[in-house]
């Protein structure tokens, strides 16, 4: 598992570009016949991909964890990018389309991905996080989530936001997940931004042409700093750091939150005069 330690806002002001990327970006999110998975010490997060081939790929406890199953005391979302994908836990198996997900409750004990068909892997986006209770497993499909529009044409940040775990259709302990679309020629995610110095939250970017990228902002607000992100990376955001972005054509997000609090509209909205 690769380990990510947890940063402060201080010493982030004096990281260069790969400073920046080695210690918030996530490179290869999906490796074809692999899980991949980042263990951040901000708040505890787990993130990271899952594409099986022909086999199935089976979620091992790491020694980062040092317990005996991977969801001994944590919870797991995971949701599926593309493909179809199934996820057997505990003999159950239950089968992703894309933009389903699966919310998988603590003291799981068997966890193993596969795809539908192998000749088109499915690539299933992994979040975990530290868990106090065990809440039951459920499948959340995009029809189950009321849409939420956002933006103007104006302010080019027209966008489809979906909560799938968020406390209305499924109950966890501190973990929060959703997506968001940007509607054609809208570029802007997360503008005007906002901080939650309470959470820390992560974004994979997918659905992004192969030449284009999002430009993700991040650090303090009085100054901010950019990653050049393209199709299926996903980024880091420790709780002090503002998380926004322009891609250079529309594209999706899935983000996830975990932290202090349990409540979605929890943001310190930004006004633009404090950016720098
Ligand atoms: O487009 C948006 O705005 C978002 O999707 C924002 C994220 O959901 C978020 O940052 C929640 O804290
Ligand atoms: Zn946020």
């Amino acid at each position: 598992m690769d380990i990510r330690y947890a940063t402060n806002p201080e010493d982030a002001r004096g990281y260069d570009t790969e400073e920046l990327r080695r210690r918030y970006l996530l490179d290869a999110v999906f490796v074809p016949g692999e899980i991949r998975l980042t263990y951040s010490h901000q708040d505890r997060v787990v993130l990271g991909g899952a594409m099986p081939l022909g086999a199935e790929l089976t979620l091992d406890p790491d020694d980062a964890l040092r317990t005996d199953h991977f969801c001994e005391r944590r919870e797991l979302a995971v949701f599926c990018v593309g493909g179809r994908g199934t996820v057997r836990v505990d003999g159950a198996v239950y089968e992703l389309d894309r933009a389903d997900l699966l919310y998988v409750g603590r003291g799981s004990r068997d966890v193993a991905f596969g795809s539908a068909d192998p000749a088109a892997p499915a690539r299933l986006y992994l979040f975990s996080t530290p868990a106090h209770q065990s809440h039951p497993t459920t499948v959340v499909r995009e029809g189950d989530v009321a849409p939420v529009e956002l933006g103007t044409p104006d302010g080019a940040n027209v966008r489809t936001l979906r909560r799938y775990v968020d406390g209305t259709l499924v109950r966890s302990c501190q973990l929060m997940m959703g997506y968001t679309t940007l509607a054609p020629g809208s570029v802007w995610n997360t503008m005007p931004a906002h901080t939650h110095v309470r959470r820390t939250e992560c974004y994979l970017y997918f659905d992004l042409p192969p030449e284009a990228r999002v430009i993700h902002l991040m650090g303090e607000l009085d100054r901010t700093r950019h990653l050049v992100m393209r199709n299926e990376q996903a980024v880091i955001s420790p709780s002090w750091s503002v998380h926004s972005g322009a891609g250079t054509a529309d594209y999706s997000f899935v983000w996830a939150m975990a932290g202090e609090n349990y409540d979605f509209t929890d943001m310190d909205h930004v006004a633009m005069d404090e950016l720098r």
